[in-house]
């Protein structure tokens, strides 16, 4: 008898009011592979993994079986966890505030039975043993936001091998690794290859489609909440191939690099001497047109200077020139950033200020400057609502609805809003952060166009990013931190090699996992 996939579903349909968001799922995931779910924003990859894990009710006749064995639905958490089922979300799910030793047992933690007290010794070495079985070794008693990058991928990994047994089990990482840079996606896939290798299960959620070719054995699409295929090896299918997939079109080659710089010009914004928690004496300029990025390792700084151009951190110190004004960045607002023509797109949508249970039409009013009574609001309104339609359709909004509420929308529709917000305005500065980190690949192409769009029409742009990819795709000019200030600079549109070597000083640039007919795992 042959043995039964670590996990099969079938026909999972799920339905809101009268939106059917999943449409008879039924696939498969093998012992000891990495198997990827692609799809564009939307398609229903979350819902998939919130009917596994108990959140959602799939219609009557569904299945979920693990290793063979029938789970009750509505899947019981619980039960779920039982049956060796982790999760790891997104940005790798930590607390950071939390020491290692907290962030791996919270919810598991066991009182004695009459002294209602907990067994810290017992805990410490029940957390010991997975990082054993990593064989990577993370102080228990440091708070996760003092960890480097890679050690809190190697925590995020050890606290979801708790739930699986050794050689055993399925750890589900859903958009987990999107804001890993290079450097720390290599480390996690090295530990996840001998975790794998070992046995255990993986489905992975990204939408980095050149990390699911590099490291996934078999792959499954949905479009659309529909199977567009189920279990395709990967081997030797490029990101383009899977574009296609999960599209359903040829993706329109992407050029690197922004090109409209005018350099000669005067600056369109100029930071000096930029001090904030982690900046110190940082300083950039940029020209009208022109598309700088900024990046480096994880706690160089670099991600702070989107927001303290728009106001939303505090500097302590430094000056900020925009338009010819000088003005003292201790002093500088959001509010006043918006009235000099400086748009934030954030990177994670919890500072991104959205009205979540507002449509997405009111929330592409907000923040409004001035003239709220005004008699007039009702015209501004109409001529908001026209401004973002555009960009609604554009960035293939779904559902395409701009009286949807925003709760309701997926992670990467809810990123489209923000973006769409402000690039209906035609700011005169845009500081963005990894502004296509949570969209799909379709989307991420027509960003990359709207913001070189708006560079060519004179609009000075502000790229922080740690993804080597994205900056190469949108900039003329790339600064590397280094301790809070820039400590090198890469001009005429640098690859993302080049980007990589810059910012670790060594041009070794592995591949994040082995071949799959290396690895031996293709069927
Ligand atoms: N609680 C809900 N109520 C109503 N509609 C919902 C709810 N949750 C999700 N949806 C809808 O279900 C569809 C699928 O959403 P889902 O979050 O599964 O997409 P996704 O593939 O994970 O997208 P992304 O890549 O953007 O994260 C979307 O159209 C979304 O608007």
């Amino acid at each position: 008898m042959s043995t039964p996939p670590r996990l099969r579903t079938g026909a999972v349909s799920v339905t809101f009011g009268r939106n059917r968001v999943l449409r008879d799922v039924g696939f498969e995931v093998g012992a000891g592979e990495i198997h990827a779910l692609i799809g564009q924003n939307g398609s229903g990859k979350s819902t998939l993994v919130k009917v596994l894990t108990g959140l959602y009710v799939p219609e009557p006749g569904a299945t979920v079986e693990v290793d063979g064995v029938p789970l009750r639905l509505p899947v019981r958490p619980l039960e779920a966890r039982a049956s060796g089922v982790a999760v790891v979300h997104q940005s790798l799910g930590l607390v950071g505030e939390a020491t290692v030793l907290e962030n791996m047992r919270v919810g598991r933690l066991r009182a004695g039975r009459l002294s209602r007290r907990i067994h810290w010794e017992h805990e410490r070495a029940q957390a010991a043993r997975m990082f054993d079985r990593l064989e990577h070794h993370v102080p228990l008693d440091t708070p996760v936001h003092r960890l480097s990058e890679e050690d809190r991928a190697t925590v995020a990994i050890a606290r979801a091998m708790q739930d699986t047994p050794p050689g055993g089990g399925l750890i589900i990482f859903d958009e987990s690794t999107r804001a890993l840079s290079r450097r720390s996606l290599e480390h996690f896939y090295e530990m996840l290859d001998g975790v794998v290798r070992a046995g255990t299960s993986a489905l992975l959620i990204s939408h980095r489609l050149e990390e699911v070719a590099d490291v996934a054995d078999r792959v499954t699409v949905l479009r659309d909440g529909e199977l567009v295929e189920a279990g395709l090896p990967v081997t030797r299918r490029g990101e383009g191939e899977l574009a296609r997939l999960m599209l359903g079109r040829n993706l329109a080659g992407l050029s690197s690099g922004g090109g409209h710089a005018r350099p000669q010009d005067t600056p369109a914004v100029e930071l000096t001497g930029v001090a904030g928690s982690r900046l110190d004496g940082a300083g950039v300029r940029i020209a009208p047109g022109e598309i700088v990025g900024v990046t480096g390792l994880a706690d160089s700084g670099y991600q702070d200077l989107p927001y303290v151009l728009a106001g939303v951190e505090r500097a302590r110190g430094g000056t900020l020139v925009v338009a010819g004004n000088p003005v003292d960045l201790a002093q500088f607002s959001p509010m006043a950033a918006i009235d000099a023509g400086i748009a934030l797109v954030p990177g994670d949508r919890e500072r991104a200020g959205l009205a979540m249970d507002q449509s997405v039409a009111e929330n592409a009013a907000l923040p409004r400057t001035g003239g709220r009574g005004s008699r007039l609001a009702p015209i501004r309104r109409r001529a908001e609502l026209a401004g973002l339609a555009p960009w609604l359709d554009r960035l293939e909004l779904s559902p395409r609805d701009p009286h949807a509420v925003v709760s309701r929308l997926s992670g990467g529709n809810q990123q489209k809003v923000v973006l769409a917000k402000w690039l209906a305005r035609a700011p005169k500065v845009l500081a963005l952060h990894e502004p296509t980190q949570a969209v799909d690949i379709g989307a991420r192409e027509t960003i990359v166009a709207a913001v070189k769009d708006a560079a060519a029409a004179g609009c000075a742009v502000l790229v922080a990013s740690g993804d080597e990819n994205e900056l190469s795709m949108l900039c003329d000019r790339i600064l590397v931190f280094r301790d809070g200030r820039v400590s090198g600079e890469l001009t005429g549109s640098p690859g993302p090699d080049e980007i990589v070597a810059a910012v670790f000083s060594s041009t070794d640039r592995r591949p994040l996992r082995g071949h799959n007919e290396e690895r031996g795992l293709v069927p």
